[in-house]
């Protein structure tokens, strides 16, 4: 069982605090949503609760211990970021193998596994594209078959479905829905009710502050 938990958090940016005091848990086996409108903080939660970003106060633990920043932590961790990092010049089977070989995976099972996460995403072939070729939902849906083909322990996702059509998202939460199953804690950051949901918890942020659900 793997728990991620942020204890009263407070980030504070641009003379404020965008996170004021916000605690939350995420557990194996299960889909948290992070709710809220456009700037309330979701970002900068996730953020805090991938170690990217280190809180000015409160901490993040990870099975009871404060997060190391480790290689091992990472290799743990997938992510789907805003602008979602991927490399343009590569087309998208090499976007996903570079996460796969990043973990040690020989090249030509990087190469199925990041077939398979594509397929997934509803991207069956269309491995050799050029990412900076693609739509933005495609390239969104690369990113989270980046994410989900190495099968981390934990998947932290913002906003991975805000470029995708309903029946695209919905197959979308439907794949974030088996990653829970197979016993991966996911947590997504959303504005939209929709995903929220289909998600087994939630938790709404509002001005850096978490509130009861809508
Ligand atoms: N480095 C920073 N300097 C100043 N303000 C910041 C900084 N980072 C975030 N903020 C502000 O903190 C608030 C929360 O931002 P955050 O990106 O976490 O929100 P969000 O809920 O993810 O929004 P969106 O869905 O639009 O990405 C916003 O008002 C944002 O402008």
């Amino acid at each position: 069982m793997t728990v991620l938990e942020g204890r009263d958090l407070v980030v504070r940016a641009g003379g404020r605090a965008v996170l004021d005091g916000v605690s939350v848990a995420a557990a194996s086996g299960r889909l948290l949503a992070v709710v809220g409108p456009s700037g309330s903080g979701k970002t900068t939660l996730l953020s805090a609760l991938a170690g990217m970003l280190v809180p000015d106060a409160g901490a993040v633990l990870l099975d009871g211990a404060p997060l190391t920043g480790s290689d091992e932590e990472r290799r743990r961790c997938g992510f789907v970021l805003q602008g979602h990092a991927l490399l343009p010049v590569l087309d998208a089977g090499e976007n996903v193998e570079v996460a796969l070989r990043g973990r040690g995976v020989p090249a030509e099972r990087a190469r199925e596994l990041a077939a398979a996460a594509l397929d997934r995403v509803g991207l069956g072939g269309r491995e050799g594209r050029l990412v900076e070729r693609l739509s933005g939902g495609q390239q969104q849906r690369v990113a989270l078959a980046r994410a989900l083909a190495p099968s981390p322990d934990l998947l932290l996702l913002d906003e991975p479905t805000s470029e995708l059509d309903a029946a695209t998202r919905d197959h979308v939460v439907g794949v974030l829905l088996e990653e829970a199953a197979r016993g991966a804690l996911v947590v997504v950051a959303t504005h939209d009710e929709e995903v929220a949901r289909h998600c087994d918890d939630r938790v709404d942020v509002r001005d850096g502050r978490l509130r009861a659900a809508a």
